[in-house]
């Protein structure tokens, strides 16, 4: 496997109407996306486009807000009343190329390959075996492709 671009940080947040005005007026972003729900994924999500320097492409910061009981935020911000840095996202080629060179260095994968916020495949990796990290592995987007669950 190899690994891709880092396609975003997961910010969780109590509000993310609070956090777009952090966003906006303390941070300077101009790009901020129309939130929506992922009932799916527990979630409410907000893209926050950082632009990119000297050609690269630039990333997201993802705002993401408890949705629904038993949402996988709620003993995070239980533990962070405030919020704070949850995940970080990596894109590779092929999900399933990356999905198998976890398991055989035995990584817990946290439930099924899914079809995340951007449309594609994702699934992620238990911060224990992580380095302490929430880890996002994601399929890149590729023109014209459509996935489904
Ligand atoms: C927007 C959609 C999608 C996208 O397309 O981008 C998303 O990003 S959705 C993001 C939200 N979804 C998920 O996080 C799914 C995967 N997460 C999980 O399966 C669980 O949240 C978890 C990581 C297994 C934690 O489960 P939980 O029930 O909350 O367990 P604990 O609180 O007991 O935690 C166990 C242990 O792990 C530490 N921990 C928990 N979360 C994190 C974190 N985000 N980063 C680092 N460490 C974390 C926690 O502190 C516990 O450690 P100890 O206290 O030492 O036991
Ligand atoms: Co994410």
């Amino acid at each position: 496997m190899k690994l891709g671009r880092l396609n975003h940080i997961g910010v969780a947040t109590p509000s993310i109407a609070d956090s777009i005005v952090h966003y906006r007026e303390t941070m300077g972003a101009t790009k901020i996306h129309e939130s929506f729900d992922l009932e799916a994924q527990g979630v409410k999500v907000c893209f926050v486009d950082t632009p990119g320097q000297n050609g690269t492409e630039g990333t997201q910061i993802e705002l993401i807000e408890p949705l629904g009981p038993g949402s996988p935020l709620a003993n995070f911000l239980e533990k962070n009343p405030a919020g704070g840095q949850h995940h970080i996202c990596f894109e590779v080629e092929d999900i399933e190329d990356a999905r198998k060179w976890f398991e055989e260095q035995g990584k817990r994968i946290l439930g099924t390959t899914r079809i995340g916020a951007h449309g594609t495949p994702i699934f992620f990796l238990h911060p224990k075996d992580m380095m302490g990290q929430l880890t996002e592995i994601m399929e890149t987007p590729k023109e014209g492709a459509h996935w489904s669950n």
